[in-house]
């Protein structure tokens, strides 16, 4: 079976081709993977009867999820060059995306539409997304409270804040991961708005913790800002590992994420 180790920005991946020969890891086994090749997720690639690929999501604590923008695009670039088409379809538990080539390297995926709505995200009770009361006051000094919500086929909820790097992420994040708020967890996202056009970003990530980027969090951060009036729906989005360009595209409601890619090794295994 082939194996890569691949990342997006920095966020890391370990992806096994699967169309040929069962993966069905156990949470242990998939937990030794991260742990040992150092990454945030572990993918599956597997056959998709209509797709050309069906792309299997699991955090590095060995849960399974059903979306991962950044390996979405690794995926993406493997598929494009194996297929040599100028598009492809990858189909995940949560929705069915496509990935292009762009200028200078990069890889575009089509995230698909927002889900705004509170049983969409989802939350345990019925608020208001844009900024929903966590019931457990401010948290930490400076204070934090109030984060606007959003689903990218996974959860987020995202605080705008003044200076990313005055906060103890590793400390906050998890009071928010697993807040009751959240039936099934949800990624945290701290956003300082630089101007309408940039946002600096750090996630925290729903059973990974902090990674070096998180392509659905860039999503939701923009949606959130642009659903604020804090942007205007395209923004550069400087995360620790690097950039990524989203576009929430008015035309069909879809939002679109281009960012760079990296081949650290691949191996027969
Ligand atoms: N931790 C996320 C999955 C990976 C998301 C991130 N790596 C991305 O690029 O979107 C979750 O549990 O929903």
């Amino acid at each position: 079976m082939k194996l890569w180790k691949m990342n997006g920005a920095g966020n890391a991946f370990a992806i096994f081709d699967a169309r040929s020969t069962a993966f069905t890891p156990t949470v242990e086994q998939i937990r030794k993977i991260a742990a040992d090749l150092k990454a945030d997720q572990v993918i599956a690639m597997e056959r998709d009867a209509t797709k050309d690929v069906f792309m299997r999501i699991w955090n590095s604590d060995g849960s399974e999820v059903s979306a991962c923008g950044n390996a979405t695009r690794c995926v993406g670039l493997l598929m494009l060059d194996e297929t040599g088409k100028d598009r492809v379809t990858i189909q995940t538990e949560a929705d069915m995306l496509r990935a292009s080539r762009a200028e200078g390297g990069l890889i575009t995926v089509d995230m698909g539409s927002p889900q705004m709505g509170w049983e969409d995200i989802p939350l345990s009770e019925k608020m208001d997304v844009r900024g929903v009361d966590l019931k457990i006051g401010p948290i930490d000094a400076p204070i934090l409270s109030r984060p606007a919500v959003v689903s990218m086929g996974n959860p987020h909820a995202v605080f705008f804040v003044k200076d990313v790097d005055a906060y103890d992420i590793p400390a906050i994040g998890p009071l928010v991961e697993w807040h009751p708020l959240f039936p099934e967890g949800t990624n945290v996202g701290f956003a300082q708005v630089i101007d309408r056009e940039t946002i600096r970003l750090r996630v925290w990530e729903r059973a990974a913790g902090l990674t070096k980027a998180c392509g659905t969090g860039a999503c939701a951060a923009l949606v959130c800002a642009a659903r604020a009036g804090l942007t205007g729906r395209k923004a550069r989005m400087i995360l620790d590992g690097g950039d990524l360009f989203i576009d929430w595209r008015e035309t069909d409601d879809h939002v679109y994420m281009t960012g760079p890619v990296e081949l650290e090794f691949e191996a027969e295994i």
